[in-house]
């Protein structure tokens, strides 16, 4: 298997930017999803790769192989479609198999490759039957198996769970993820969903209007976000996002206020800052009973969202304007707030992150 690393990319199309000075690698074996908003370049990308799409500059490597002036057939990729892209009359067995044949592989290597991976997928008891007819889960595991048959060097996932429905996208999506390492197969996965993004792949590429945002592990880009747009983009309910400044050791927002360790401070520049903090870090408490977290603002539950093993509680602070003077927090439940009650808030301050107003980007974070 070999690693895919862009360097330098840039794809325009007349006028548009679609992906700009891309520099991003994928290593050897390593699942990578690329993440981001409708338009965001994250197919161009894919498209790159798989040369469907040529580059504009800049090049694609495949380990030490320069890839970018190689026709789709001579780069040994696979592609994995949204829409299966399957032969509807022909049986399970002669999809697998299709790639083989127009390789000329046939007879006894083809029926043991065939057999082998219908196996690893569950599709033995299938084998005959048309694609037509079947279900969109099972579409997509044979299109699964015609990617894996010929041992590709890399596997392009192009939104693969996006017509299914939920109960299939769960399993599908654990399958994928159990094949690829089990394989280790290089493997980039696009995909809007941050879900699935985060469940299968073990790094994540945040792109945003072309340019390349972060890139990490999942937990990495929860917990220490680059920018605002990658705040605002991973986590659900997202996360908190307030306009404050910075002065000494103090946060101030409209209706909060909040003091910083001196380890932290001593880091960060006084001034326009927005402030950010997930809603499970947000506490409430009955009005002038400091939280856990210590309260740091008061106001009123104007919703409520039952969620089963937590809440959601939106809260209106009494003389803030923040992004509309709300806060939510998610409190793990069922709680007996209501929508009315007064209460107070509390911020986890240790976990409240810090972005620079103008650039935004978390000052706490090296670029
Ligand atoms: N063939 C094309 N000709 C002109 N512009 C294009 C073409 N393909 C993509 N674009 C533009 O390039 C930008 C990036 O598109 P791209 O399809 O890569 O984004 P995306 O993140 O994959 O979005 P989506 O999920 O909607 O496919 C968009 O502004 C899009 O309109």
């Amino acid at each position: 298997m070999s690693s895919i690393a862009f360097e330098s990319v840039f794809k325009r199309y007349g006028e548009v930017d679609a992906v700009r000075e891309l520099n991003l690698t994928c290593a050897a074996g390593e699942m990578l999803a690329l993440l981001g908003p409708s338009g965001c370049g994250k197919s161009t990308t894919l498209k790159m790769a798989a040369g469907i799409e040529s580059v504009s500059s800049g090049e694609i490597w495949f380990g030490d192989k320069p890839v970018s002036r190689l026709a789709p057939g001579e780069r040994n990729i696979a592609m994995v479609f949204e829409d299966y892209a399957l032969y509807p009359n022909m049986t399970v067995w002669e999809n697998v198999g299709f790639p083989l044949k127009v390789r000329g592989i046939t007879g006894q290597p083809a029926s043991q490759r065939i057999g082998e991976v219908l196996q690893l997928l569950g599709l033995r008891q299938m084998a005959d039957q048309p694609v037509r007819g079947l279900s969109g889960g099972a579409m997509q595991r044979v299109s699964i198996g015609r990617a894996l048959v010929r041992d590709p060097e890399v596997i392009l996932f192009d939104e693969p769970l996006s017509h299914l429905d939920a109960d299939q996208k769960v399993q599908l999506r654990a399958e994928i993820k159990r094949l690829q390492k089990l394989r280790q197969v290089t493997s980039i996965l696009v995909t809007h969903d941050q879900t699935e993004a985060i469940a299968m792949a073990d790094r994540v590429a945040v792109m945003n209007h072309g340019v390349l945002q972060q890139v990490g592990a999942p937990q990495d880009l929860y917990e220490r976000p680059a920018n605002l747009f990658v705040a605002n983009f991973i986590g659900e309910p997202p996360m908190n996002l307030m306009k404050a400044a910075y002065a000494g050791n103090r946060i101030v927002g409209e209706g909060w206020e909040v003091t910083l360790t001196t380890a932290r401070r001593a880091k960060l520049p006084d001034g326009a800052i927005v402030a950010g903090i997930r809603p499970e870090h947000v506490t409430v408490s009955a009005p002038d009973v400091a939280g856990d977290a210590g309260g740091a603002a008061r106001g009123t539950i104007i919703y409520r969202e039952p969620r089963g093993d937590a809440d959601v509680l939106t809260v209106a602070l009494d003389a803030g304007s923040g992004p509309g003077g709300k806060l939510v927090a998610e409190i793990a439940g069922p709680t007996a707030w209501r929508a009315g009650d007064k209460v107070s808030v509390g911020l986890d301050v240790g976990r409240l992150l810090v972005f620079d107003a103008a650039s935004e980007k978390n000052l706490e974070v090296a670029p």
